[in-house]
């Protein structure tokens, strides 16, 4: 590990955040003799951020923590062309209005881990689109586009993918590039950002910005990439057979989120106790100290400080004591997911694949039947062995819910309202 002497930069590096560095003797200094200034782009392709860009939210945090100014760039303009880096097929384009309501829906997770305002270490909130939606065409592609070499945007790893299976890369996404690297100039001017930085697979994008800053304003910009992160099976980190690991209460529960950390594989446990959430790290030594006796306990300390980042310190609370009630006393507890069904529905005697898929416990009928055949789907916490069963009144239990279960960790009240 590179000694660094600027806090930021040796916080970053001992919690395991720094994958490549554009300078990284310039940029410690940089660090350890002005505020800088950096900023990280979120382009808004769903409505909430999700576990992927956790890392990214976790830098700028630890740049504000350490003096400096971060900058989170909201991608309103970038969001209606589509990042192509490392994507092995253009993204469906977003409306204007679908973009407002993700941007809309994203922007409040920041104020968790940012503090915003005009001082000269506050956060800023920027959005792309207040200056790449009104550029001329062809007074862009002068003072702009003149400084790119396509010879040179066609040797990135980020496109080559898709040149080398010759899969088409439209000129829409072509340009992404550019404006990206736009950005980074035009926060400079706004803000007088140097840094940008972002996960791996941002490179190409990130570096495009450095040469276009040195060459429209001849300035030195700088380059940081976090690694990729993937579980240690293999899997990207966020991502489950249900879908992506949300950050928005809204897209997913907050005791599904704390159960996704609970179920961190234990390889896990101490990287992400320091990529996920600001212990200090002898505080995480001595968590890590207790896991030859009970792993599950380290287990719990990072379920529950994450969600306390993401959802507040009462919400993982609430999570945890759910959990515990679920798990380990076997109550039922009226806090887990509960998803409202019609009792005409029920009157008429619901099937068992539907109410699962239903609950959201499976994404079609056929995923329903295997969890069946499996023997991981309980009814009240009976396991079910006949995929024609109808759930009716007599299952209602008397809290007035159903108890839907796949395994020990997933469960899901219906309501019949
Ligand atoms: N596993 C991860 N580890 C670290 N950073 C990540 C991870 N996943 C995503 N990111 C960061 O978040 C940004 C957005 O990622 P990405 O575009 O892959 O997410 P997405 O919008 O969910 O797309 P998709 O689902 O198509 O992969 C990336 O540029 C990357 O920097
Ligand atoms: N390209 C980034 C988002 C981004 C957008 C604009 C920027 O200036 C920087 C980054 C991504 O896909 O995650």
């Amino acid at each position: 590990m590179t000694q660094f002497k600027s806090e930021f930069l040796h916080t970053l590096s001992e919690r395991g955040f720094i994958h490549q560095i554009s300078d990284p003797d310039g940029l410690d200094k940089k660090f350890s003799t002005e505020i800088v200034t950096g900023y990280i782009g979120y382009d808004p392709t769903a409505a909430s951020l999700h576990v992927g860009h956790l890392m990214q939210i976790m830098m700028l945090h630890w740049m504000q923590k350490t003096g400096h100014r971060p900058i989170a760039l909201m991608g309103g303009g970038t969001g209606m062309i589509g990042d192509p880096s490392f994507k092995d097929e253009a993204r469906k384009l977003l409306t204007v209005e679908g973009i407002a309501a993700n941007i809309d829906g994203i922007k409040q997770k920041f104020a968790n881990f940012l503090d915003f305002g005009d001082g000269p270490q506050d956060a800023v909130m920027a959005n792309n689109a207040d200056w790449l939606l009104e550029l001329g065409y062809i007074e862009f592609l002068r003072g702009v586009g003149r400084h790119f070499s396509v010879n040179r945007m066609l040797s990135f790893d980020s496109v080559k993918l898709r040149l080398d299976r010759e899969q088409s890369l439209s000129f829409l996404e072509f340009n992404y590039m550019i404006l990206q690297a736009y950005d980074f100039v035009e926060l400079n001017k706004r803000y007088g950002c140097t840094l940008q930085m972002g996960g791996s697979d941002q490179w190409g994008n990130i570096v495009n910005g450095l040469d276009l800053g040195h060459r429209m304003l001849d300035t030195q910009f700088y380059a940081l990439t976090s690694p990729l992160l993937t579980t240690a099976s293999g899997q990207k980190m966020g991502k489950t057979a249900n879908g992506a690991v949300w950050l928005n209460a809204d897209a997913l529960s907050v005791y599904d989120f704390w159960q996704y950390w609970r179920n961190t594989e234990d390889a896990d446990v101490e990287r992400f106790l320091k990529l996920f959430t600001t212990l200090p790290l002898d505080e995480i030594a001595r968590v890590m100290a207790g896991v030859a006796t009970d792993i599950n306990e380290a287990k719990k300390v990072l379920a529950t400080e994450v969600t306390a980042l993401v959802h507040g310190r009462q919400a993982a609370q609430d999570a945890a004591t759910t959990a515990v009630a679920v798990f380990e006393a076997g109550q039922l507890d009226l806090s887990l997911p509960t998803i409202q069904i019609g009792w005409s529905a029920l009157r008429g005697g619901l099937g068992i694949l539907a109410a699962t898929v239903t609950a959201g416990l499976a994404s079609s009928n056929g995923e329903a039947r295997r969890h069946i055949q499996g023997g991981a789907l309980k009814v009240n916490d009976q396991t079910v062995t006949d995929e024609k069963m109808s759930l009716g009144q007599d299952q209602v239990l008397s809290e007035g819910v159903i108890k839907l279960s796949i395994g020990k960790k997933r469960h899901v009240l219906l309501k019949p309202v």
